[in-house]
């Protein structure tokens, strides 16, 4: 039999890292070697006896003797001074001496190093770099201690510069963690969630985690999370408070929503899969280390296995229902999670791990994957979900208690002719959106044609095993995601977002068409990869003023003009112009107007909230005209600012060469562009002095 287990080697020693605390360590000698010798027990924490006649002591040795730090007896050795040892090193200039030595250690079965004699040693020593609590030792096993200390070094200088530091840091946090899951039965779940937070923190991150950081890092070790580090840092629930998320450079503004999309940029390794995961390994070497895509039950076990791995979801699937493609199933909820975090109240653009947000999964599948996902990443997150299909809606029952988010996940059995939002039923007042997988194909002709590759220059590269009930529905997908742009408009004020996936370019099309037609001036498009080939593509729709971030709206991928909503983000170049003078100017400008105006100096950026056009030269005119007639009453006024309708919100940051206008909310782009126009003429002309 020819197991997966390493060969025995044979001829090494055993590198071990003795705890000597508090032990007694004899050393005999006082000169060079054993000066070395001394200083390796005693950074172990040992307590250090040292036996040399007085003027054979170097000067280290002396220093250390002086300073108390070992005890000290001046003479010869003699064999009494073994008593009560637990370890002894040699380092004197007399063989005789080093070899009685090591006879009554041997006698008396204690661990000695014998410096000059190596047959005679028990253990060697070797090259030790430390760093904090780091060490790495080298050893050439006698044959070369000079290429011992050049290996040693050669690895030293190659480290991070922060490990030590770093280690440090994950030791505070290991320790706290034992505190918050103190129990055996834990272990398992312990040693994961620890091991993910160190390899999807980078060590910068790690050295930089502060005590604060940890506590709230903690907070996710119960539903087995590790959010990023931006995340744990920046996510704090910071209410409207004139800060929003507030940058210093470009890359800031527009990196956030790259957070954490694992399965965009990185392709699945079915190597580390299968060294990970020994169900999935079963497979994967069945087949000599591939996958064969046309094989259900692989399919299905690759499913589980991603599943397991990255969000820690278990899954159970009937054999004739869909098997959800893990990534770009990920990659759409992760795409909802970043529309949400780019138009929430705070205007941070980022995510905020204490805001309770509700959705609803319309046709949640067999596997309820959606839901499972969206509550496995997002721990305040709750879901509300419909199924037509009995079958279907039993399993994902069934996942969602293997998954004990029986609290957070709520399902519904609907039938063809319901609704496809029933709020009222979910028993759900407000959501923050919705999200769905439609079915496909207009007919079950359509669907097997399409899965026997017609039209296609290749055949789909994956078997699929779904029922037609899941696969089929009249106008495919962009006829049942028109139903719910109907639906939509009677839910204008309950649901903050609608979303959809969508299966073909052209179905993107014919919705966004829809869209528009219907009066939906806030939309965004996204580009999904499913694998090296296959796209997919979602569309989400608001009646609400928030507008996201510019490129969660507009996927880099999509080229038809017609299908892109309006960019929320616009750049003034101001080349080689003064960035204080820049910034005083915005500030002046914004100032002088009648809206509201948050200026953060220190942050280069700020904040305008506009009830309307009030930098028009008729909106200038018609303010003086209204000054001239009367004062508005108190109560006037009360009314007009507790609505909180602001037609136009942008926060303007001052960069290097550039300003840049990120639209935070409302519905008219002409208004958003006049206002881009006005600010760009004020610095324009601006002058120094
Ligand atoms: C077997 C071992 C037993 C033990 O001491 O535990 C041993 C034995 C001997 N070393 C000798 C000589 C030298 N030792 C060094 C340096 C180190 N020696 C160390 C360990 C070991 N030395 C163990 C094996 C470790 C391994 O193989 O990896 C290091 C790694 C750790 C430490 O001592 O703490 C430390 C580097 C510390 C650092 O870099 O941080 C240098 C270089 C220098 O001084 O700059 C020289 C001169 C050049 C040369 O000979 O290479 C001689 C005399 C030979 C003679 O008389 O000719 C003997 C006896 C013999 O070989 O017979
Ligand atoms: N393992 C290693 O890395 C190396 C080992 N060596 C070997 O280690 C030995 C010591 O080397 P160094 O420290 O450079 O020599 P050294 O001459 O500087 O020191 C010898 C020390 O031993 C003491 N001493 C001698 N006889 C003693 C006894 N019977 N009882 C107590 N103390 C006694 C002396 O007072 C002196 O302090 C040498 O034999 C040398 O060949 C040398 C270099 C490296």
């Amino acid at each position: 039999m020819k197991g997966p287990f390493p060969e025995v080697q044979g001829g090494g020693s055993l590198i071990l890292a003795w705890q000597v605390r508090n032990k007694r360590v004899l050393v005999v000698g006082g000169g060079e070697v054993a000066a070395g010798r001394i200083l390796n027990v005693l950074n172990a924490d040992a307590k250090v006896t040292v036996v040399s006649p007085r003027e054979g002591l170097n000067d280290e040795v002396a220093y250390r003797v002086e300073q108390n730090q070992v005890d000290y007896v001046d003479r010869k050795f003699e064999p009494s001074d073994l008593n009560g040892v637990d370890m002894v090193l040699t380092a004197v200039d007399d063989p005789e001496a080093s070899t009685q030595i090591y006879k009554l250690c041997k006698e008396r079965r204690i661990a000695a190093n014998i410096a000059d004699v190596p047959p005679e040693c028990d253990f060697y020593f070797g090259s030790v770099h430390r760093d904090g609590p780091l060490q790495i030792m080298v050893s050439t096993n006698g044959n070369g201690p000079k290429l011992a200390n050049i290996v040693r070094r050669q690895i030293a200088a190659n480290l991070p510069k922060n490990i030590g530091a770093a280690i440090t840091k994950v030791g505070t946090l290991r320790r706290k963690l034992r505190k918050v899951a103190p129990t055996q039965e834990e272990g398992p779940k312990r040693m994961q969630w620890m091991s993910k937070v160190c390899e999807s923190w980078s060590l910068e991150e790690l050295c930089d985690m502060d005590e604060e950081d940890m506590e709230r890092l903690l907070g996710f070790y119960k539903p087995g999370i590790v959010p990023a580090f931006e995340e744990i840092r920046l996510g704090q629930n910071q209410p409207f408070d004139g800060a929003f998320g507030w940058c210093h450079d470009r890359q800031d503004i527009f990196r956030n929503h790259k957070l954490q999309l694992r399965y965009f940029t990185i392709t699945i390794d079915f190597e580390s899969l299968a060294l990970q995961d020994a169900d999935f390994n079963k497979i994967y070497t069945q087949n000599k280390g591939k996958i064969d895509f046309q094989d259900p039950t692989a399919l299905q076990q690759l499913t589980k296995s991603l599943l397991k791995r990255d969000f820690d979801i278990k899954l159970e699937l009937p054999d004739d229902r869909l098997c959800p493609p893990v990534p770009v199933r990920y990659n759409y909820v992760r795409w909802v999670q970043t529309l949400l975090d780019t138009t929430s109240d705070s205007y941070t653009d980022e995510y905020n791990p204490s805001r309770q947000v509700i959705g609803i999964d319309i046709g949640v599948g067999a596997s309820c994957i959606y839901p499972l996902l969206a509550c496995s990443t997002r721990p305040q997150w709750r879901i509300g979900g419909t199924e037509i299909d009995p079958k279907s809606l039993s399993s994902a029952k069934a996942n969602i208690a293997l998954n004990n988010f029986q609290p957070r996940i709520r399902l519904l059995q609907t039938t063809s002719s319901d609704s496809l939002i029933p709020l009222d039923e979910l028993g759900i007042q407000h959501a923050d959106f919705t999200m769905c997988n439609p079915p496909f194909f207009a007919s079950k002709a359509e669907m097997d044609a399409s899965y026997a590759g017609e039209g296609k220059r290749k055949k789909p590269s994956a078997v699929c095993t779904g029922a037609e009930i899941e696969m089929v529905c009249g106008g495919g997908d962009a006829g049942f995601v028109c139903r719910m742009m109907e639906e939509s408009k009677g839910l204008k004020d309950r649901v903050q977002w609608f979303t959809s996936m969508l299966g073909k370019l052209s179905s993107l099309g014919v919705v966004v068409t829809r869209l528009k037609e219907a009066g939906v001036a806030n939309w965004a498009v996204a580009t999904l990869r499913a694998g090296n080939k296959t796209r997919r593509w979602a569309v989400a729709w608001s009646w609400g003023k928030m507008r996201p971030l510019n490129d969660v709206a507009r996927s880099h991928e999509i080229s038809s003009k017609e299908l892109l909503p309006f960019p929320t983000h616009f750049s003034i170049p101001t080349p080689g112009k003064d960035t204080i003078l820049m910034a005083a100017t915005v500030n002046q400008t914004l100032s002088s107007l009648d809206l509201q105006w948050i200026w953060k100096e220190s942050k280069m950026a700020g904040v305008a909230l506009a009830e309307e056009n009030v930098w028009s030269r008729s909106a200038r005119r018609k303010r003086k005209k209204q000054e001239l007639i009367k004062f508005p009453s108190e109560d006037n006024m009360d009314s007009d600012e507790e609505e909180d309708d602001s037609p136009l919100g942008v926060k303007i940051t001052v960069l290097k060469d550039e300003v840049c206008l990120r639209w935070l909310r409302g519905n008219e782009s002409v208004l958003f562009e006049s206002f881009c126009g006005m600010l760009k003429r004020a610095l324009d002309n601006s002058k120094v002095g």
